[in-house]
């Protein structure tokens, strides 16, 4: 049988410390490819919202349409000039009709826009005396879950930040689509950070037994959204491969072929799940007590 993953494939992932300067954030962020591509890395990863900052006054302000945006045209040429995929993190897009969203673009080798994906999961929360945002209140959220091929090495599914809350998404990228990794460019921030980043990515590796990578913009408390740092790469027995600390940092990881596989065999979850019993999860008239 196929492995899922085929080649070995070295990942990058870009801590950015993000500013309100975009102009500096896209400087910054072509200094660090260009290094995370020199030191062998074929796919790079940046974090949520890494051209502007991360807040709700802000997204109006920076927003662009996709794809004839300048954030669009810089990534795709700094894929091709670096010829590695690039996962880029997220931006606040546009569209036609005015709507927002916060959005992640990937490319290929050859700049080619191979991925849009924009964020299911508004992020609406509110812990009194700790953190209120919502998204929701500038914010559309999308309706697809994203899955794309990276030849030679397989697929990879692509969700942002709160969505790794959802597992769904995950699992689908894994079970129905055959992906090997989950990226997750995201922005925590200090209060949930600390309780549920590495148990998120660790979680959905474990749930599905493969690869998952989460990239966070460096801390800055001097920003109005503290957030959180701490990207990782955690492989398909949730064991962290890579791990930044709290400021602007390259992390990389090799991500090998047949792991996937020996961690499903040791562990056949996958093919013990009883879909017979839980057919469907949203319909709770199924459940029954006795
Ligand atoms: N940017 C986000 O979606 C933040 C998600 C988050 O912090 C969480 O706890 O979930």
């Amino acid at each position: 049988m196929a492995k899922v993953l085929s080649q070995k494939l070295k990942v990058a992932l870009v801590q950015l410390a993000a500013t309100a300067d975009k102009a500096k954030n896209l400087s910054r962020v072509k200094e660090h490819v260009l290094k995370a591509a020199s030191n062998g890395a074929q796919l790079v990863v940046l974090p949520e919202c890494f051209n502007s900052p991360y807040s709700v006054a802000a997204f109006p302000q920076y927003a662009e349409s996709i794809p004839s945006g300048e954030t669009t045209t810089f990534l795709s040429s700094l894929a091709r000039e670096t010829a590695i995929y690039l996962i880029g993190g997220s931006i606040p897009e546009r569209d036609e009709q005015g709507k927002l969203f916060n959005t992640s673009l990937s490319f290929s080798p050859t700049g080619e826009l191979i991925a849009k994906h924009r964020k299911v999961h508004l992020f609406d929360i509110d812990i009194p005396g700790k953190i209120k945002f919502k998204e929701s209140e500038v914010l559309t959220g999308g309706n697809k879950v994203t899955v794309f091929n990276i030849p030679p090495f397989g697929k990879v599914g692509l969700a942002i930040c709160y969505d790794i809350r959802f597992p769904e998404l995950a699992m689908i990228a894994a079970r129905n689509e055959g992906a090997f990794a989950m990226i997750y460019p995201g922005a925590f921030n200090t209060t949930t950070g600390p309780l549920h980043w590495e148990l998120l990515a660790r979680a959905r590796a474990v749930d599905n037994q493969f690869y998952v990578l989460v990239c966070s913009p460096a801390r800055d408390l001097t920003s109005g959204y503290h957030a959180y740092g701490y990207s990782m790469v955690t492989d398909p027995n949730a064991h962290v491969l890579a791990k930044a600390g709290e400021d602007e940092e390259i992390i990389y990881a090799e991500l090998v072929p047949g792991v996937i596989e020996e961690a499903r065999a040791g562990i056949p979850v996958t093919a013990q799940r009883r879909f017979d019993v839980y057919t469907n999860v949203a319909d709770s008239a199924k459940t029954s007590a006795l």
